[in-house]
């Protein structure tokens, strides 16, 4: 989004219950990479259910700007015509990734293996993101990086013809810098290994298989993974179904758990294991959650979730090993441990300090101003459930999951509970109120 926006506050208020049978978008990080790997793919890759929030067009645009040919049907189908691994063309001008981290580190992997300098931006908040994790494997490729203030955005990427492979062990749990190295390696004569000590997200393996690479997953004896991959690959464009995202419906989610007479269900939701770890922490906190309609589709677990507030959420304590499968959701759990009964703790969130926003702060920052007891110990974020006073206003940052988090708290708050800037939403939920509003929610322009 445009950082020199006018900021549009709004608030949320105690509402009834929460019922719906709904959809929400299409997941984010696999509408990223359908783009991306159809700009790879020789052929054209149709893709239904893109998520048309802000990043994902982003990301659109700079696929164009690459070469590759990206259109829309009025029926909201895209159709990606790819040029082919390792024959993107150098862009005409900056490459603009708004608030996108996945965007553009994912973006980064791409380039840095073909020979063609690249220029990226990004809004206020991407600027102040750390490019470095990506710029040190890839700049082992022999690619070279431009960055300013240590390592963050503006970016220059020098792109090299002669990269070597690489084996890399994550320094720290994260699927855009595991998928970065590996799109990295699609250009790359050779083997490029990824060694990482905690699984994350596995969209990049399981989409770069669907579009023809072959790609090799160990699983190691201390639970990590080991993923390689042989280039130069060729890819083939291949039709892709997003479900729907799983880190967007734990919005309605969590607003559904909170009184008890609600009841909603969501639609079509990406259910691979390494994103389920809200929903797990959720029925371990008593709420009432089924699955349904299990299946597979275009190598990704799909399912219906139907959600009943009947139960009343239970403080637990949530385990740092958990937390690469919900990294997205912790404000929203925090919402969720707000309402529960007794204390909530989550562990070891050091990585939700370099998202859209330092989310550690931010969300303490709003449960302070909203009377929600709460601690932080080293990395872990403690609350303590109970009513909700609310009445505070919060600062979003620039951080959707932030504006969305706390328009939920709002829905069960003893007062009306504001966000300064709800713009953010665009990013990755763009229909955000209006499918909440038509569930129950209510929501307000706050002067
Ligand atoms: O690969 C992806 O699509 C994503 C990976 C995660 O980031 P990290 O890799 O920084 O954990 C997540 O927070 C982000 O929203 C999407
Ligand atoms: C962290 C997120 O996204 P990104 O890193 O792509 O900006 C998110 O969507 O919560």
């Amino acid at each position: 989004m445009s950082s020199s926006q006018t900021k549009r506050p709004l608030s949320s208020a105690k509402a009834g219950p929460i019922s719906g049978d709904i959809r929400v978008p299409g997941d984010k990080s696999i509408s990223h990479r359908s783009l991306m790997f159809g700009g790879l793919a020789i052929g054209t890759t149709k893709v239904t259910g893109l998520l048309e929030g802000e990043d994902v067009l982003a990301t659109a645009d700079a696929m164009r700007k690459l070469g590759a040919t990206v259109t829309r049907d009025d029926d909201g189908t895209w159709h990606v015509t790819g040029v082919g691994v390792g024959a993107l063309r150098e862009p005409g001008s900056v490459i603009d990734m708004g608030n996108a981290g996945t965007g553009i580190r994912l973006m980064a992997g791409i380039v840095a293996t073909h020979p063609i300098t690249t220029f990226f931006t990004g809004d206020a908040s991407l600027c102040k993101r750390p490019m470095g994790r990506v710029a040190d494997p890839l700049a082992e490729f022999g690619a070279k990086f431009i960055t300013r203030d240590r390592g963050r955005p503006p970016m220059a990427v020098i792109g090299t013809d002669e990269a070597k492979p690489i084996t890399y062990t994550l320094p720290m749990a994260s699927a855009q810098v595991k998928s970065a190295v590996m799109l990295a390696g699609l250009n790359t004569t050779g083997t490029t290994t990824v060694i990482e000590p905690k699984p994350s997200r596995d969209h990049t393996e399981r989409m770069l298989r669907h579009f023809g690479v072959d790609v090799d997953v160990k699983v190691n004896d201390d639970g990590g993974r080991t993923v390689s991959l042989t280039g130069p690959a060729e890819m083939k464009a291949a039709d892709i179904v997003v479900p729907t995202d799983p880190s967007s419906a734990a919005f309605p989610l969590v607003a559904a758990l909170i009184h008890r007479d609600s009841n909603v269900t969501i639609r079509d939701v990406c259910l691979n294991p390494l994103r389920t770890g809200l929903i797990t922490t959720l029925i371990e906190m008593g709420g009432d959650i089924t699955i349904t309609n299990e299946r597979e589709e275009a190598g990704e677990t799909i399912g219906d979730l139907v959600v009943t507030g009947k139960n009343r959420l239970q403080g637990i304590v949530v385990p740092a090993d958990r937390a690469p499968s919900m990294i997205d959701e912790y404000p929203v759990l925090a919402v969720a441990a707000a309402y529960a009964e007794g204390e909530t703790r989550m562990c070891d969130l050091e990585e939700l300090r370099v998202k859209e926003s330092d989310r550690l702060a931010a969300v303490a920052a709003g449960l302070e101003a909203n009377g929600v007891i709460h601690r932080i110990e080293g990395d872990d974020l403690i609350v303590t459930g109970g009513a909700v006073p609310g009445g505070g206003m919060v600062e979003t940052h620039l951080d959707h999951r932030i504006a969305m988090s706390f328009l939920v708290l709002g829905l069960g708050a003893e007062k009306p509970v504001a966000v300064d800037d709800a713009n953010p939403i665009a990013t990755s939920f763009p229909s955000f109120e209006k499918l909440m509003g038509d569930m129950g929610a209510k929501f307000a322009l706050h002067s």
